[in-house]
């Protein structure tokens, strides 16, 4: 689990950059923000789901609709369909397992971090009838003391950013009450002092 858990890390950091070079966003970007371009002290949990076989899947739950609070989740699920992500225009479409891949949710903070540019994925999971599943979801998101406020580099000039600066931790807080729409509740406040 932890030679796991060091791969992840350094996965993590790796996809981080592929996503924020993607934009433009450089180290002096990430540093001027008062983040550790290397993501050092990064925060990660491991969470390890199953989902037992169920004779009825349309009347059980499996797990509710969310989006993670992290930076970046890296999924893996073993070789039975369930996960589900929602995209606008077509409703819930099942993400196949494949083998030897790993799913990569974009999180609520990098989300915040990169202005709503990335957006954080609505996903759930269904049990299945035939066949028992698992899955292994690395939660990676920033040391918990960490501001994170949209990088400058990605608000536009002319409007203010969509997002107030705040940590890991109060972020959470506001997650406990206002669930998925934590995202729209913070949306436009000028700071995380008013959030509760
Ligand atoms: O089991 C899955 O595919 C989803 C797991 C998940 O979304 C999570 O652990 O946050
Ligand atoms: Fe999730």
């Amino acid at each position: 689990m932890k030679e796991y858990e060091e791969h992840m890390q350094k996965l993590a950091a790796k996809l981080m950059w592929l996503a924020l070079g993607s934009l433009g966003v450089e180290e002096k970007d990430i540093e001027g923000a008062g983040i550790s371009s290397d993501f050092r002290g990064a925060q990660a949990a491991i969470q390890l789901n199953h989902y037992p076989i169920c004779p009825e899947p349309d009347r059980a739950m499996g797990l509710a609709a969310h989006t993670d609070s992290t930076l970046m989740t890296i999924l893996y699920q073993n070789n039975t369909a369930g996960l589900l992500v929602f995209r606008d225009d077509v409703g819930w479409i099942t993400v196949p397992p494949v083998p030897g891949s790993l799913v990569v949710n974009v999180g609520d903070l990098l989300h915040i971090l990169t202005n709503g540019i990335f957006q954080s994925v609505l996903h759930r999971a269904r049990v299945n009838y035939l066949r028992s599943r698992f899955s292994m979801a690395y939660l990676w998101g920033p040391p918990s003391e960490q501001m994170i406020s949209p990088l400058p580099k990605l608000i536009d000039p002319l409007q203010s950013p969509l997002y107030p600066s705040l940590t890991w931790k109060q972020y959470l807080v506001t997650k406990a009450t206002h669930f998925n729409q934590s995202l729209s509740y913070i949306r436009n406040y000028p700071s995380s002092d008013q959030i509760s």
